[in-house]
């Protein structure tokens, strides 16, 4: 019997229901396994459902009730995915008479996610947003910190000779990262008030797989902040049910495709169609429709889809920039900045925004700006009204802006040019799957950035030629508020 014929049996010897004359498993050659229709399925058809008791957490483990729970919360396993790791590496230890053995066994124990990239690979990430969010120091904290003193406090669940097998550095990146690109994010059982889809409460699931990337959401339902696995100072609250849901992590997922979902009920979580699937066709799970550096960050995986104009790449790819390059481009006084940017994050702002494929300058961007020039009075006013000011694209703004681009732009030790010329060259083929993957999503990202910097000297093109017409016509112009780049662009915490 094949693994995933294996899983499929423990699954439903298990309690676990699949609609098998609906759905199939296989392996994809580009995604590994997934799920595919074996014949037209409708939209809200349950293609399977999973028992709550077949969810791996901290809350089905027997392990945080053997370990006692005020001991548990004393060695803050209740905080980030330390626990459900710890839980994870224990039920492994259990061997057979683990309920969850064979579905721990069907996981993967590689990946390619940065985190498991040398250091020549890790410079393929220069300047994208990724570097910074790896964690991997924080997670080995933690795991110094927290898991191997209670490893090692209770040798009656945790023997000794066990630890070099199953409680290791390298097992509990595995584990994290196994959570990080597969678990869900499950509500109690308790049932939702409205219902549609055949019954099924219509609540979808944040998770993993379904993180819209609201930065609130993104943290909590990972418990991870920043960093991979990690709890961080600021991450004092109990993730809600971080849980691991067999069957339901081997749906792959691809940016728009999402045509199955998560739905939890009372007693078990269904995985229903949420549109008509032709036979044939892959089912996909959606993970947020992530930019390319998340998805890589996450799942060891870039989308590469037909773009509105002709180029090939991720729809939702966006660039981080931080509030920094704009404080070092308007040079302003250190005192007055961090007063600023301290009140600035006060009122709510972020210190990274987010610039879209729309190309539209983020109007948190602009209102930084402003509030970075503003003068000793408009700023005493500005705090006196307690608002940031309001967002505006004016001539001097918009070269401050291009500035800011340029500098993002230069963050990267390679051009967007160097960039396209290698994949082009190689058509990726003999490059390495991380260095390939790399090189996509910093072109998509660098793409971004150039083609806003493109409208922007345009703009600016457009601006001084009406100056000089009005000039010429002895007139001052004011620039038109449908010059005004930024309509809104979100913004994003880190
Ligand atoms: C939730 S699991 C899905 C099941 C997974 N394919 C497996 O074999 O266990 C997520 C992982 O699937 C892979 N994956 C999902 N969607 C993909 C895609 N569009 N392209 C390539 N790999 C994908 C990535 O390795 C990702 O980390």
């Amino acid at each position: 019997m094949d693994a995933v014929s294996e899983l499929l049996d423990w699954f439903q010897s298990s309690g676990g229901e699949i609609d098998q004359s609906s759905v199939g498993f296989t392996v994809f050659p580009d995604c590994g396994r997934g799920a595919v229709a074996l014949k037209d399925i409708p939209e809200g058809h349950v293609l399977f459902k999973i028992p709550r008791s077949l969810l791996l957490s901290t809350e089905t483990s027997a392990l945080p009730g053997r370990v006692g729970l005020d001991r548990w919360r004393e060695a803050k396993m209740h905080m980030g995915w330390v626990g459900l790791i710890l839980c994870m590496m224990w039920e492994t230890a259990q061997g057979p008479s683990s309920k969850w053995s064979k579905y721990l066994e069907s996981l993967p124990t590689t990946f390619d996610t940065p985190m498991f990239w040398n250091d020549v690979e890790l410079e393929e990430l220069k300047g994208t947003s990724v570097v910074g969010k790896l964690g991997k120091a924080d997670a080995e904290q933690d795991f110094n910190e927290k898991l191997l003193p209670m490893v090692q406090s209770r040798p009656d669940l945790f023997p000794a000779e066990t630890i070099p097998i199953y409680y290791t550095l390298e097992i509990y990146h595995v584990m994290g990262s196994r959570i990080l690109s597969r678990s869900f994010d499950v509500e109690k059982d308790e049932p939702e008030e409205d219902t549609d889809t055949e019954g099924a409460a219509d609540t979808s699931l944040g998770s993993a797989m379904d993180v819209d990337l609201p930065p609130e959401e993104t943290e909590s339902a990972h418990g991870d902040g920043d960093s991979e696995h990690a709890d961080t100072d600021e991450e004092e609250e109990e993730p809600s049910g971080v849980s691991m849901v067999p069957l339901a992590d081997m749906l792959n997922a691809r940016y728009g495709s999402e045509n199955a979902k998560l739905f939890h009920e009372k007693d078990d979580l269904r995985m229903v169609s949420t549109k008509p699937i032709g036979a044939g066709e892959q089912i996909w799970n959606t993970y947020g429709d992530l930019p390319n550096a998340e998805l890589l960050r996450r799942y060891g995986h870039v989308d590469v889809l037909p773009l509105p104009n002709g180029d090939l790449g991720n729809p939702g790819d966006v660039v981080e920039i931080t509030a920094d390059l704009a404080v070092a481009v308007l040079q302003t006084d250190d005192v007055v900045t961090k007063k600023r940017i301290d009140w600035w994050l006060e009122q709510g702002g972020d210190d990274v925004v987010v610039l879209e494929s729309d190309l539209e300058v983020p109007l948190a961007l602009l209102s930084l700006i402003r509030l970075l020039r503003l003068t000793p009075d408009e700023w005493e006013k500005a705090v006196e009204k307690d608002k940031v000011p309001k967002p505006k694209l004016d001539t001097e703004a918009l070269e401050v802006v291009r500035a800011v681009l340029e500098r993002r732009l230069a963050e990267y030790p390679t051009t967007l040019d160097d960039d396209a010329k290698l994949l082009r060259a190689e058509n990726g083929t003999t490059l390495s799957l991380n260095k390939r993957q790399a090189l996509i999503m910093r072109i998509g990202e660098k793409r971004i950035l150039q083609s806003t910097l493109e409208k922007i000297k345009a703009q600016q093109q457009l601006a001084a030629a009406e100056k000089q017409k009005g000039d010429d016509g002895g007139r001052k112009r004011k620039v038109r508020p449908d010059e005004e780049a930024g309509r809104m662009s979100k913004t994003r915490r880190r």
